[in-house]
């Protein structure tokens, strides 16, 4: 399921003293299957841009095609099922919205607000709390006696049981410890491979550079960048025009060149940066 925007403006309580754009004639498309980070500053728009992703926003004008649905300022808000079961968004801290008395049953009830029946849901909430990294021993447990990170995958874990085809979150990771950034970064890349598309609201370049394939970068509400985290990143004095930072291996690269060491080819990862080292050593140069 491809996304595309066309001319999309979103205006807070028009016409009020509190007015504020919170978005300016964006326009992009972004293709079914991709991995997407959404990046920019604080205030730049890409909250009030994820939240036109499933209509809970709708533009003050232009529109958006996205999962069969056309949205713009006249959609009603009747018949949305549909498109909130295949786009799903998972806000910051998604943690703060379990409610039911056990793990199990809070998983399953996305499912069963979706349509399947109990034994199905039952049966989704049980992979999918093996898929976030949890033992089946916690599915009885209430949700509040475990740790904030196990509250996290619970709760990622119920929007991922009834697997929308379209997956926006908004910095899951945040507050995780390294280890467990990494293995919920790893669970939205292979929900990827295996045929969704992935949306990432981030603020950590180096996720960027490891998980995305297309990136758009927002800024005071307009879309000023949609390209590939390579074409991104080339770039450092825009990067720095932008206040916007680079990936660890990107910054290590720098420095290495301002050092005499110019390495080849432009690294992102730290995978890259230990290829490019290791052909330097081969061939002499370092
Ligand atoms: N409920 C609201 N009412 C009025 N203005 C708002 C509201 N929510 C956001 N804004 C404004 O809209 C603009 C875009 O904000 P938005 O939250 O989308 O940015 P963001 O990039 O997601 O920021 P952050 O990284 O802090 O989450 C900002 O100027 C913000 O102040």
């Amino acid at each position: 399921m491809s996304i595309e925007f066309k001319n999309v403006s979103y205006i807070y309580s028009p016409g009020s003293p509190l007015e504020q754009k919170g978005l300016d004639q964006v326009s992009f498309k972004i293709k079914e299957n991709s991995f997407t980070a959404l990046i920019g500053h604080t205030g730049s728009g890409k909250s009030t841009l994820m939240q036109h992703f499933n209509a809970l926003l709708k533009p003050t004008e232009g529109e958006i095609t996205i999962a069969g649905y056309t949205i713009n300022k006249d959609t009603s808000n009747k018949n949305l099922k549909q498109l909130r079961k295949n786009v799903s968004l998972v806000f910051q801290f998604p943690e703060s919205q379990l409610f039911e008395n056990t793990v199990l049953a809070d998983i399953a009830f996305g499912p069963k607000n979706f349509g399947y029946s109990e034994d199905e849901a039952k049966e989704l909430a049980l992979k999918w709390l093996k898929k976030v990294g949890l033992d089946e021993t916690v599915a009885e447990r209430s949700p509040f006696e475990l740790s904030g990170g196990q509250m996290r995958r619970i709760a990622i874990a119920g929007v991922m049981a009834y697997e929308p085809a379209i997956l926006c979150l908004d910095e899951p990771a945040a507050g995780l410890d390294p280890r467990g950034r990494k293995e919920m970064l790893e669970l939205f890349k292979e929900y990827q491979e295996s045929g969704h598309t992935v949306i990432l609201v981030t603020h950590n370049m180096d996720d960027v550079a490891d998980y995305a394939d297309d990136v758009l970068v927002m800024e005071g509400g307009k879309l000023i960048k949609h390209a590939t985290p390579k074409e991104v990143f080339a770039d450092a004095s825009w990067l720095t025009a932008h206040h916007l930072g680079s990936p660890t291996a990107a910054k290590f690269a720098q420095k290495l060149a301002q050092k005499g060491l110019q390495l080849d080819d432009e690294v992102l990862t730290l995978n890259e940066l230990t290829q490019a080292l290791k052909a330097k050593m081969k061939a002499g140069e370092a």
